[in-house]
């Protein structure tokens, strides 16, 4: 059997290989950074290809096909890539023509590319993928085991599990590697949500926020993205860890319980989702209560996106507004600032323990 750590430089095996064995590089461990996917463009059918990826994975719309697909294909597919599409134009990064996720997630995955070059030199080859669009999961499987990886780390920029995220894409991975000839050994990298470093890390970002602030907010509300509530009572933690990221995050803070409250974004379909909605309670918060002055804060984001500068910046501010809040401070996702990568690397390289020499 031929072994690559056995090899000569030249990745002849010493012991039978023919003359025309194929060259085996020499072992890296690959990092593969996964988020969620975005769409190549914004017209129609970009929008289409995108949404009809998204909306037919099991993981995300677990209705049966049999009812969903047609309602997939003949109501939904005809309109929301006209609505999406105009909010994705409202905050799309013209110059380099690409959404602000994928914007970022180069950016990101440049720093921490960064951090373990510097840690780990050559051993390491740092990359990022989609769960859907492009660049696709499959095709950076493909392009490490070319590059020699014959580990690979998996890292859903996810900092809470749920199934629709951070399972899809490990399934994803999963499927990559069942095409591989040779297949790597692989392992996925736990979710973060109550790692201290991240925690830090958003509390930093909140306290800078607070002090550049014209006016302190009176409160702080962390808007998680949402999903159906019937996911928590079949057995999706998701829930669970977006509520203890907010308790950490005010005990980390000093702060008591009437400064900071968690909500839920992104109600899609006719299903009560997890509750209470974003847009509901920032309208309730000025009406009810009389506040006047609020900053909301998306931890659930890894990096900023159409659910954070559009949903979250636009309509949601609006909806407080409208409802008599003066002050709407949107404090952005860690996206690629120094305490998150940092964050993200401690994360890497606990999973890393065994795999390489640190
Ligand atoms: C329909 C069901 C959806 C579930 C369940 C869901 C869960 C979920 N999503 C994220 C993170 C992101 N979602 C994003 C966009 C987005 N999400 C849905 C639907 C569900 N998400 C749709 C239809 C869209 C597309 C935009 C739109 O048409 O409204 C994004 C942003 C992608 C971007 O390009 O900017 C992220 C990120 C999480 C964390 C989550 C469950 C925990
Ligand atoms: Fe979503
Ligand atoms: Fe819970």
């Amino acid at each position: 059997m031929f072994d690559s750590q056995n090899s000569d430089a030249t990745g002849t095996c010493p012991v039978h290989a023919p003359a025309d064995h194929p060259k085996v590089k020499p072992a890296k461990v690959g990092i593969l950074i996964a988020n969620l996917g975005t769409p190549d463009a914004t017209d129609y059918w970009s929008m289409r290809r995108y949404l009809n990826e998204f909306l037919s994975d099991k993981r995300v719309v677990d209705y049966s096909a049999w009812l969903w697909q047609p309602l997939l294909q003949l109501i939904i597919l005809s309109k929301r890539p006209f609505s999406s599409g105009a909010a994705y134009r409202s905050i799309w990064n013209n110059e380099a023509d690409e959404s602000p996720l994928l914007t970022i997630t180069k950016a990101q995955t440049a720093a921490i590319k960064d951090v373990m070059q510097q840690r780990h030199g050559d051993q390491v080859r740092v990359d990022f993928c989609m769960r859907y669009g492009n660049p696709s999961t499959k095709s950076k499987v493909r392009e490490m085991v070319e590059a020699g990886c014959t580990k690979i780390l998996f890292f859903p920029l996810y900092p809470h599990y749920a199934g629709a995220t951070s399972a899809t894409a490990n399934d994803q991975f999963f499927r990559a590697l069942m095409e591989e000839k040779w297949q790597p050994i692989a392992r996925v990298v736990e979710p973060y949500f109550e790692e201290p470093a991240y925690i830090d890390a958003l509390a930093k970002s909140i306290e800078t926020a607070y002090a550049n602030a014209e006016t302190k907010p009176e409160k702080l509300v962390c808007s998680y993205h949402g999903v159906p509530e019937r996911y928590l009572r079949e057995g999706d933690p998701y829930h669970c860890q977006c509520q203890k990221t907010t308790r950490l995050l005010k005990e980390r803070l000093g702060w008591s319980d009437t400064d900071i409250m968690t909500t839920f974004q992104s109600r899609f379909g006719p299903e009560e989702w997890l509750k209470p909605y974003t847009v509901n309670e920032v309208a309730r918060l000025a009406e009810e209560d009389g506040v006047k002055n609020i900053a909301v804060c998306a931890p659930a984001f890894s990096a900023d996106c159409i659910e954070t500068l559009e949903e979250i910046n636009e309509e949601i501010k609006e909806s407080f507004e409208e409802a008599g809040g003066e002050h709407f401070t949107y404090i952005p996702c860690l996206n690629d600032d120094d305490a998150h990568i940092q964050a993200l690397a401690g994360v890497i390289d606990r999973n890393l323990l065994g795999w390489i020499d640190q």
